[in-house]
């Protein structure tokens, strides 16, 4: 079985869990836009649901696939959140923003009672940080707020070499919130929760790419079949 036929499995896997009526979170990637194809073949056979993509991309493919959509305006809370991740280690802490969505992608698992992360099983990992670190950023005072990252990164123990993100076309990579990616090379991050708080601490930093404490379960797909990790704290902890 090749990557992507893992990542549909993965995806089959979890939209197990949907059930009629739900408000479902669309996470944003390659492995995430499977989940929207498959509920889009649901929805076409009768599954009554509503998403809130957590990408320009997700909102045309859901909108494509016939999925109904809504936005956090509307609603007031999602039932499960479904999207891809870069990394997952064993307490199911996440480097996410590889493909530029991450603030959205929080913004929507925040306000989900589940989030449950699909992907092959090349994305388990006994210690995140390998995956480049996504640290999304106001563009204005952008030197002060990488020398506060780097000093961030040095009281949490960790170093790397920074770039900012550029495109396919080699243009800087502007994210759907009009911000920029700064992404950190950092090898191994030992303590992910206190750099978390670090980071999120800057005021030049919108948002980062660790989800900690956000994932109740990751589905892993790989060639022994699937595995199903569920987080054991509460959400939030
Ligand atoms: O910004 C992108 C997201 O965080 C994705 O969920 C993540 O990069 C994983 O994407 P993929 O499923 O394509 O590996």
């Amino acid at each position: 079985m090749n990557m992507d036929q893992l990542k549909r499995q993965a995806a089959a896997r979890a939209l197990e869990e949907v059930r009629d009526g739900m408000q479902l979170g669309l996470g944003t990637g390659s492995t995430a836009k499977h989940f929207v194809e498959l509920l889009g073949e649901r929805v076409a056979a009768g599954l009554k649901v509503i998403g809130v993509p957590t990408s320009e991309a997700t909102r045309l493919d859901a909108t494509r696939c016939g999925v109904p959509l809504t936005t956090l305006d509307e609603i007031d809370h999602l039932d499960i959140t479904v999207d891809g991740a870069d990394e997952i280690d064993p307490a199911l802490n996440l480097i996410k923003g590889g493909g530029g969505a991450l603030l959205r992608e929080k913004i929507v698992a925040a306000a989900s009672d589940r989030m449950i992360v699909i992907a092959d099983d090349s994305k388990w990992v006994p210690t995140l940080g390998k995956f480049p670190l996504p640290v999304e950023v106001i563009p204005f005072g952008l030197g002060a707020t990488r020398r506060a990252i780097e000093k961030a990164f040095a009281e949490c123990g960790v170093s790397g070499q920074m770039a900012v993100r550029k495109g396919k076309d080699g243009h800087v990579f502007v994210t759907d919130g009009g911000h920029w990616i700064v992404d950190a090379q950092l090898g191994r991050i030992e303590d992910p929760a206190s750099l978390a708080k670090a980071l999120s601490a800057i005021p030049g930093v919108v948002e980062h790419g660790l989800f900690i404490g956000l994932a109740s379960s990751a589905v892993l797909a790989g060639g022994e079949g699937i595995r199903v990790i569920e987080r054991r704290k509460p959400k939030g902890d």
